[in-house]
């Protein structure tokens, strides 16, 4: 049989996760896929590393991938423009389907729009739970460690108050939306459970800051006619930023993997 030749895949963000994703193409742990480069928001961060620095139009024209792993903000930028150019891109700041606006120019196409599934495991069940009679409510629990939960809207006050936390202490009981609008890159996950769920509204999301976290933690629990459901994950978070899992980056090498090649994987 004719070897397909292999995907080319831009990254649109190059920081802790996006580093590792780029290492792990050019080492081969996405096979038939290959690095065509990244765009950074720092002149020079992908140059730095041997990797070929791109504008947005350039890394839409020279792969048949993007992968978004800088954020939000920038997911709900540049995401869209990828997706009205025909191009499908992996998304891992899920955060940005949180507005419906946004949500419909990242979903609706003509380019195909992935989601990563992350941190967290359970989406693929939950998704199909809820044709098989539904599912009424979902919550998720995030526990983290307080210095990796600051945030640039947070008082001086605030931000002293969560780094002296001394026990475990809820500090969000909220939406989906007020999840993500807080905390927009530690709560991806919450927007990700909305997303395969479709419980925007009836979804509880808590973070718990843990001074004496060892792991990063994501408890999902859901119910409804379709049946009862938890999954726990403790991840251990990424030494240099302990705001994600390190676990990320394998899932999404993990998804590069399946859409290069032909193979037995769980969609
Ligand atoms: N779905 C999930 O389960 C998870 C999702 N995430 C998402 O992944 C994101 C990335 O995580 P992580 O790598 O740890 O974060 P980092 O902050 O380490 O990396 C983000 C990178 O994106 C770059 N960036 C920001 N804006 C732009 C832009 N407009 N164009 C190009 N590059 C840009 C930043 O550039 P600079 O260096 O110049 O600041 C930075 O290097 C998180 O913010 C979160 O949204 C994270 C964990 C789990
Ligand atoms: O990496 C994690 O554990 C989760 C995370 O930051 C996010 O969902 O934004």
């Amino acid at each position: 049989m004719p070897q397909q030749p292999p995907i080319r895949v831009a990254l649109l963000g190059l920081g802790a996760i996006g580093a590792r994703v780029a290492d792990g193409l050019r080492n081969g742990a996405a096979p038939g896929a290959v690095l065509a480069g990244a765009v950074v928001r720092t002149p020079g961060a992908a140059t730095a590393r041997g990797i070929a620095e791109l504008d947005l139009d350039d890394a839409i024209a020279s792969s048949g991938l993007v992968v978004e792993c800088a954020g939000v903000p920038a997911a709900r930028e540049l995401g869209p423009r990828v997706i009205a150019a025909g191009r499908d891109l992996l998304l891992v700041s899920i955060g940005a389907l949180a507005d419906p606006a946004d949500r419909a120019r990242l979903l609706d196409g003509p380019g195909v729009c992935r989601l990563s599934s992350g941190a967290i495991g359970g989406l693929d069940l939950l998704r199909a739970a809820t044709r098989d009679g539904g599912l009424a409510r979902a919550s998720l629990t995030t526990t983290k460690r307080p210095a990796a939960l600051v945030q640039p809207w947070m008082t001086e006050t605030e931000r002293a108050a969560l780094l002296g936390l001394t026990e475990p202490t809820r500090i969000l009981t909220g939406t989906v939306q007020d999840a993500i609008a807080r905390f927009p890159s530690s709560l991806n996950v919450a927007v990700a459970l909305a997303a395969a769920t479709g419980l925007w509204h009836e979804t509880e999301v808590r973070l718990v800051a843990d001074p004496r976290a060892p792991r990063t933690e994501h408890v999902i629990e859901a119910s409804g006619p379709a049946g009862e459901y938890r999954f726990a994950a403790a991840n251990a978070p990424l030494p240099e930023r302990p705001a994600s899992s390190g676990i990320v980056s394998q899932a999404v090498l993990c998804g590069i993997a399946d859409l290069a090649r032909p193979g037995g994987a769980f969609v």
